[in-house]
């Protein structure tokens, strides 16, 4: 007992040790936060030279873009479809962020984007062939053919402007005078498409109420909106990134993304420190001048990044203890969280399950929506996804993963008894496997593995305010114009991630994170930004 105690007692002093040696080191950043923001942000600031510490509240990177293992399996936190993956252009982000640290992730490419099973039988696959999938459609849209053409060849346009200039901060006056005599008419096409959502022009060249419904689902999967909400630059983006670069699976799991941009950071002499929980981002004289963690711990440094959400940084809800004091947030947060506000969060399921029940040419994405009124309530959609079908090392020989979620707001899992929360995720879980079984059936009986996530899970887990997926406008709004980018009011905090500009999406995070980079790096003058001729 004595021997344990001493022993204790010398881990506990190596440990605080090892701490006071990291204290005393000097960092030109802190990044608060590993998910894809965060992590592009500190890998491009070490890419440019800068040494900078990442903290992690939790045990693994990557946030919502991370995987955990159980019992076997490899499951990943949130979706399985990535965008950004691809070799050509300046769209492929995810492809860069990992080069510029000399990494690569190995990619298994997905023949089909995404199944559609839909009310009156609209059933349609996005086939990774832009010609294919146009064909489909119009095949069953046939009066609409024309519309279908113009409305997907306009987000070709947007896609291409987008595709044709490196992505740095447009908030930085010297890239956008670069940028601009470099490629003036891709600048004026995106300058003029900032302020539009793809819903109005969908509407100017469709007219058949179903297919505006489908222009719809095809937008709510990604941006949680229908598309008279979702800007049309992103989905000009998404729309085009699927066929032109296509959809690609890291292999081994969509948390490699983050596991790579870690050692690659690492290897360049920045740090990340795991089970750190950041509690507040310290101010002196108005300016961010360093971090204090739970457990009392501070450290400081003379720039501070937050990739925790805009209302975990700013406190925004009026609720919970924000990272800033409340009597110190800038006005301009507030005004952003009446013009946006949470989307649902969802109600996931890991399964894994017997292999036999999927067939060989099953695709690995699918959306079920069994009543159009339905789409933006509780358990309206259900996106289904199989990511075993493009990489069986997830999963045990013989087995396959499901991982399948709905939409299901925070306010339905809040103060309930430990028995009614159980009850519920068994109430949701049933409705699920219910659902999927549509698609694939026998599943009840083939299950070998389950794990059951709820609004209360991904808020935990990913410290994500409300456990939402990202900021969703709360009217109409115009375009992207209205997001937020990476500076703050508060001189030297930066905010990265998807509540700031562009939003949701690994790819466009990882956007977040290349723009804040760029406009740290601009004022620590280490940015070598040439354009290529
Ligand atoms: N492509 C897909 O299929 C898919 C699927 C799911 C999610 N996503 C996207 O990924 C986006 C998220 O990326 P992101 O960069 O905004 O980050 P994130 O929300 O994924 O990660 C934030 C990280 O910061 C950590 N953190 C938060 N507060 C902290 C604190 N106080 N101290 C220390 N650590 C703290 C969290 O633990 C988490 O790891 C989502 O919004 C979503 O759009 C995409
Ligand atoms: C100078 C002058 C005149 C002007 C200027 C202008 C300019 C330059 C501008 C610019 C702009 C920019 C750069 C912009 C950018 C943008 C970007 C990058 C964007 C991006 C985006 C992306 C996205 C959106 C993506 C997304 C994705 C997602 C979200 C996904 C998801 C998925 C899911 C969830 C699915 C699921 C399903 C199943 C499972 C079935």
């Amino acid at each position: 007992m004595h021997l344990l105690k001493m022993i204790n007692y010398l881990l506990r002093l190596i440990k605080m040790k090892s701490k006071m040696k990291l204290n005393k080191e000097n960092f030109d950043a802190i990044i608060v936060g590993s998910g894809i923001g965060g992590l592009v942000t500190a890998s491009q600031l070490a890419a440019k030279g800068a040494k900078v510490l990442v903290l992690e509240k939790y045990i693994i990177p990557g946030g919502s873009g991370g995987s955990f293992k159980r019992n076997g399996y490899t499951f990943d936190v949130g979706a399985s479809m990535i965008f950004g993956f691809g070799e050509k252009g300046y769209t492929n982000l995810l492809t860069r962020a990992l080069k510029d640290v000399n990494e690569k992730c190995e990619t298994i490419p997905d023949p089909v984007q995404l199944e559609y099973h839909l009310p009156n039988k609209l059933s349609i696959s996005v086939d990774k062939s832009y010609q294919k999938f146009i064909s489909t459609l119009s095949a069953r849209f046939p009066h609409e053919k024309e519309g279908i053409n113009k409305f997907y060849g306009t987000c070709k346009k947007v896609f291409n402007c987008l595709d044709s200039i490196p992505l740095l901060s447009i908030e930085d006056p010297s890239y956008l005078f670069k940028v601009f005599f470099k490629a003036p008419l891709s600048c004026l096409g995106l300058a003029r498409w900032l302020p539009i959502n793809a819903g109005d022009v969908a509407r100017k060249f469709i007219k058949d109420p179903e297919l505006l419904k489908f222009i719809d689902i095809e937008c709510f999967c990604w941006s949680v909106m229908p598309a008279l909400k979702t800007p049309m630059i992103n989905a000009g983006m998404v729309f085009t990134d699927r066929h032109a670069g296509g959809i690609n699976y890291p292999k081994g799991g969509v948390g490699k993304i983050a596991e790579k941009l870690v050692s690659g950071l690492e290897r360049l002499g920045s740090k990340i420190r795991y089970r750190a929980n950041v509690t507040e981002i310290l101010l002196k004289d108005g300016k961010a001048v360093g971090v204090k963690l739970l457990n009392g711990e501070e450290i400081y440094t003379n720039i501070v990044v937050s990739n925790s959400t805009r209302w975990d940084t700013f406190g925004l809800d009026n609720l919970k203890k924000g990272l800033i004091k409340s009597d110190q947030v800038p006005k301009s947060e507030n005004k952003w969280s009446e013009t946006y506000k949470p989307s649902p969060s969802f109600v996931s399921i890991h399964l894994g399950v017997t292999k036999d029940l999927i067939n060989k040419d099953f695709n690995c994405h699918h959306i079920i929506v069994e009543n159009w009124d339905e789409l933006e309530n509780e358990k309206g959609v259900i996106f289904i996804s199989i990511p075993t079908i493009l990489d069986p090392s997830l999963a045990p020989e013989g087995k396959h993963i499901i991982h399948a979620f709905t939409p299901s707001s925070i306010e339905e899992w809040e103060d309930l008894s430990r028995e009614d929360y159980l009850k519920k995720k068994q109430v949701y879980y049933s409705f699920l496997i219910e659902k999927i079984s549509k698609i694939i059936p026998n599943l009840d009986q083939n299950i070998d593995h389950k794990e059951i996530g709820t609004p209360r899970t991904h808020r935990k887990f990913l410290g994500r305010f409300q456990g939402s997926y990202g900021p969703i406008p709360n009217k109409k709004l115009l375009g992207l114009l209205p997001m937020p980018f990476n500076t703050t009011k508060i001189k030297n905090l930066y905010c990265v991630g998807d509540s700031c500009f562009p939003g949701q999406g690994l790819n466009a995070v990882a956007f977040s994170g290349y723009a804040c980079a760029h406009k740290i790096g601009s004022k620590l003058n280490i940015n070598s930004f040439n354009l290529p001729d």
